[in-house]
């Protein structure tokens, strides 16, 4: 890809190997694990991810980028690669218990999480560089305010940042501060997958309309950015008890 298309998409490409494996050993990903990387570039992640893990599925849209990608990992065994929108991705395909670990572009970072928060196969952990500022709103019970996004994901992902990373990890350097954020999937979820699709759309409703959520939340004063994860737990009974 040209340097003009990398602005034209704001996108930061890692600079090395040597801060893919720095970032890896800051995550959970072991030998055994199959590993999803979304948006591979020219596959500076995909080649790190490689050397610590049993197999490595690569996922690239950009079909020059694709080209470069196919050259630099042809003799990479444990590598497979897909020339494909990641967003068209059919994640009921993977082995179950796969880990996601990637670089993606920014601008699709909350559509990438909800696909795969969504996913009838979740992954075991996600592990993506993001932009601090829209990694601190996932944090819940951190004094941080939430996004809807973080609420909806927190009955089934806790999530952390692991690292920060520097400007001049990444080529060309960003303008923002950037994380390596760790989604690691609870043992047990807060509320049973079939309700997920119930309790999205009662948190999506709570941050739209102020009286919806008004009429909920017994702690008048709080905005939805604003409560615990327990408090949202008891507002979500109490509105399953009510209907
Ligand atoms: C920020 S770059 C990172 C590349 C590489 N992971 C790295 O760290 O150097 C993001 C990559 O995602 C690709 N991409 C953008 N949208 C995509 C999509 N919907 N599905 C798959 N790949 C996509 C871009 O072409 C680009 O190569």
């Amino acid at each position: 890809m040209s340097q003009s298309r990398k602005h034209h998409y704001s996108q930061h490409f890692l600079k090395s190997p040597k801060v893919a494996l720095t970032l890896i050993g800051h995550s959970n990903i072991r030998r055994k694990d199959t590993v999803l990387d979304i948006g591979a570039g020219s596959g500076v992640f995909t080649f790190a991810l490689s050397k610590r893990s049993t197999q490595v599925i690569a996922i690239e849209k950009d079909k020059q980028t694709f080209k470069k990608l196919s050259l630099n990992l042809e003799n990479i065994q444990n590598v497979k690669l897909i020339n494909k929108d990641f967003l068209n991705f059919n994640l009921e395909n993977l082995p179950v218990k796969y880990k996601v670990c990637s670089n993606i572009p920014f601008s699709l970072s909350s559509k990438i999480i909800q696909k795969l928060v969504n996913s009838n196969n979740q992954p075991q952990a996600i592990y993506l560089i993001l932009q601090k500022q829209f990694a601190q709103k996932l944090i819940i019970d951190k004094n941080n305010f939430t996004s809807a996004l973080g609420v909806k994901f927190m009955p089934f992902y806790s999530a952390k940042i692991r690292k920060p990373l520097h400007k001049n990890d990444f080529t060309p350097p960003p303008a923002v501060d950037t994380v390596f954020m760790e989604l690691k999937k609870r043992e047990e979820p807060l509320i049973t997958l079939e309700d997920k699709n119930n309790y999205n759309s009662f948190i999506d409703k709570c941050f739209a309309s102020s009286n919806f959520f008004k009429k909920y939340n017994k702690n008048k004063e709080k905005k939805p950015s604003e409560l615990t994860s327990q408090q949202w737990l008891t507002i979500w009974q109490n509105y399953n008890k009510k209907g």
